[in-house]
């Protein structure tokens, strides 16, 4: 049975990076590992109403937190059969954002904090109901929102399919975001987390060995 990780962080924290470097880590230690992104556009109809809705599409649906929050979860659900089959082919199964990006974005919007009714209704929905598969480690790749968002834009303007959504460039949003995510980490919700800083280079190889390889 292999290790779920996940990485959690703002848009433009670097997650994409960090998976790619942990992903050649553990290829050279001779380790397996699949890898998957949340949402899943390309690959899931409950994803593709998501980007549509973010787009303007779909009348208020992108203005109902709920409702976006339930289409999120449902793009894991139908995951959920493929991500165990991996974790029992694989030594690491490397994710791109999965529960707690609905939890922290959700509550983000709404003003809440991570002791909110919010985190508790995804909890409810996605982990109670749903039975997603558990982590064994949540990492929380952390940047100031401005860096975070510097990074974005300039990624923005270079990779043609990396345009931000009206979310994304909503910096006081993501701050509030940055806020949620480290109360979950430091109250360790649902799994352990692991904080690791991204405002400079990250030693990939060093997070392997201590902590994806457990
Ligand atoms: N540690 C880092 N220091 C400086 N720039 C970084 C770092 N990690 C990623 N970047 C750059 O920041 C941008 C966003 O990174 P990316 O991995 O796509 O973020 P995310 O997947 O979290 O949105 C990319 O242009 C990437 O090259
Ligand atoms: C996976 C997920 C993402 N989100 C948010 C975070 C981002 O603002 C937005 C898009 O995710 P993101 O990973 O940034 O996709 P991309 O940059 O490729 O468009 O969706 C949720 O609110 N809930 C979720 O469950």
């Amino acid at each position: 049975m292999g290790r779920l990780i996940v990485i959690e962080g703002l848009d433009g924290a670097g997650k994409r990076t960090l998976s790619r470097g942990i992903t050649e880590e553990l290829t050279a230690r001779g380790r397996t590992a699949a890898t998957a992104a949340f949402p899943r556009y390309t690959e899931d109809v409950h994803a593709e109403l998501v980007a549509e809705a973010l787009r303007g599409q779909h009348g208020d649906l992108g203005s109902s937190v709920h409702g976006m929050a339930v289409l999120y979860a449902l793009d894991r659900r139908g995951a959920a059969d493929s991500l165990r089959a991996d974790l029992d082919t694989h030594d690491v199964v490397l994710l791109d954002r999965y529960v707690a990006s609905n939890a922290a974005y959700g509550a983000a919007r709404l003003h809440q904090g991570a002791d909110g009714d919010f985190v508790s209704w995804i909890r409810d929905l996605e982990i109670t109901r749903f039975g997603l598969p558990e982590p064994d480690l949540q990492i929380l790749l952390r940047v100031p929102a401005e860096v975070a968002s510097g990074r974005a834009e300039h990624r923005e303007r270079t990779e043609s399919d990396r345009r931000r959504d009206r979310f994304e460039s909503d910096t006081p949003l993501q701050q509030r975001c940055a806020e949620v995510y480290a109360e979950l980490a430091e109250s360790g919700w649902w799994t352990p987390w692991v904080v690791v800083d991204g405002a400079t280079d990250v030693d990939f190889g060093a997070l392997v060995d201590e902590h994806v390889l457990g």
